[in-house]
């Protein structure tokens, strides 16, 4: 049996942006997902995923001739909950060679699902390390980073950054653009979460922001504007200049904001930390409902969100260096 986590992450800067080739800082963060590992002698996959649930079942499924979850949904959700574990899954076969390799895989994460804290990398980050390693095989962070890319790039349509699973698998900050993935020196930020207890669907995200793309060139623009965005981050953060960091999250909430990914509660949530006085505020991740990240040293933003009607949880996230780790 083998273990392994790996950590969310919030952006500071780029997400959306960063799928079209502009650069984007994401951060890890101390929230991870586990992934224990067991081979199975007759090849089939059964996966026990307790904080996934479809029609408020748990969602477990594999290892019988039928193998779909036994829960009265549509297709497409059943697909869309076990896509990323299943890809994962398809990476460690392909390649560690053992095309009929079996496995019995449990997941528990403290990250919510589908609220832009990269719930999605994290599992299949951790899900992969723990797979390959129960094969005998243990790939560096980098491969691991790579072969992770796959799953989600497969899972939303093509259209997927290296960035969410480069931080989870490496921690710390982090910069992506293209192919070129690396650490980053960040100051240590005082990093306030809210969550609206709701979720976004990163592949449907993306591709309303690919088709604004398409048919506008201004949102063309705003995408580049958001690459400007991030190269003036990257100075404020080695600067170290918190005031500036957090303006330039405020104009990059602003540009999300104009290529549809906010909504009422999140642009709620970040209004409410620049009330209480926050550096700066945006939403993290994907969109479409989730979590906003903000700058406070100070306790008045955690607490202003916690009274927020639809801030359903405030809480501070301290960033990690530690990516993926071998727990068994
Ligand atoms: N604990 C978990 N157990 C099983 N599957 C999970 C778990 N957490 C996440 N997933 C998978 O990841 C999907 C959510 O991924 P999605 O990319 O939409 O959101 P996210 O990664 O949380 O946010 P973002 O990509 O915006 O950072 C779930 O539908 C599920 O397939
Ligand atoms: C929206 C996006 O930029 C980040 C999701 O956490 C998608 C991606 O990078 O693949
Ligand atoms: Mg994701």
């Amino acid at each position: 049996m083998t273990r392994s986590s790996a950590p969310g992450k919030v952006y500071l800067f780029g997400e959306h942006a960063v799928v079209y080739g502009e650069p984007a800082v994401p951060c890890a963060i101390e929230r991870r997902a586990r992934v224990e590992v067991e081979r199975r002698d007759d090849g089939h996959l059964r996966v026990n995923a307790e904080d996934l649930s479809l029609n408020g079942f748990t969602v477990e499924y594999g290892a019988t001739a039928d193998s779909r979850p036994d829960v009265d949904v549509p297709e497409s959700l059943v697909t869309a909950a076990t896509q990323y574990v299943d890809g994962a899954i398809e990476q460690v076969r392909a390649v560690t060679g053992a095309e009929d390799a079996g496995f019995d895989v449990t997941i528990e994460s403290d990250i919510p699902l589908g609220a832009g804290l990269g719930s999605s990398a994290a599992v299949v980050v951790a899900a992969i390390d723990a797979a390959t390693r129960e094969l005998g095989v243990t790939l560096e962070p980098a491969e691991l980073a790579a072969r992770a890319y796959r799953t989600e790039s497969q899972v939303q349509d093509g259209q997927a950054s290296r960035a969410d699973t480069f931080c989870s698998a490496t921690g710390g900050a982090v910069r992506v653009e293209g192919e070129d993935c690396r650490s980053l020196e960040a100051p240590d930020l005082p990093i306030v979460i809210g969550f609206d207890g709701g979720a976004g669907d990163t592949g449907q995200l993306v591709a309303g922001v690919r088709s604004l793309r398409e048919e506008y060139d201004f949102a063309a623009d705003t995408v580049e504007a958001i690459g400007d965005v991030v190269r003036n981050g990257e100075d404020a953060l080695a600067d170290g200049d918190v005031e500036e960091i957090g303006r330039l999250m405020d104009f990059n909430h602003g540009l999300l904001s104009a290529l549809g990914v906010s909504s009422r509660s999140l642009d709620t949530m970040v209004w409410a930390a620049r009330d209480a006085g926050a550096h700066g505020a945006k939403l993290t991740g994907a969109g479409g409902g989730g979590c906003i990240v903000a700058l406070d040293p100070t306790d008045e933003t955690e607490t202003a969100l916690s009274f927020t009607p639809g801030c359903e949880d405030a809480f501070r996230a301290e960033l990690t260096e530690t990516g993926v780790e071998r727990l068994e």
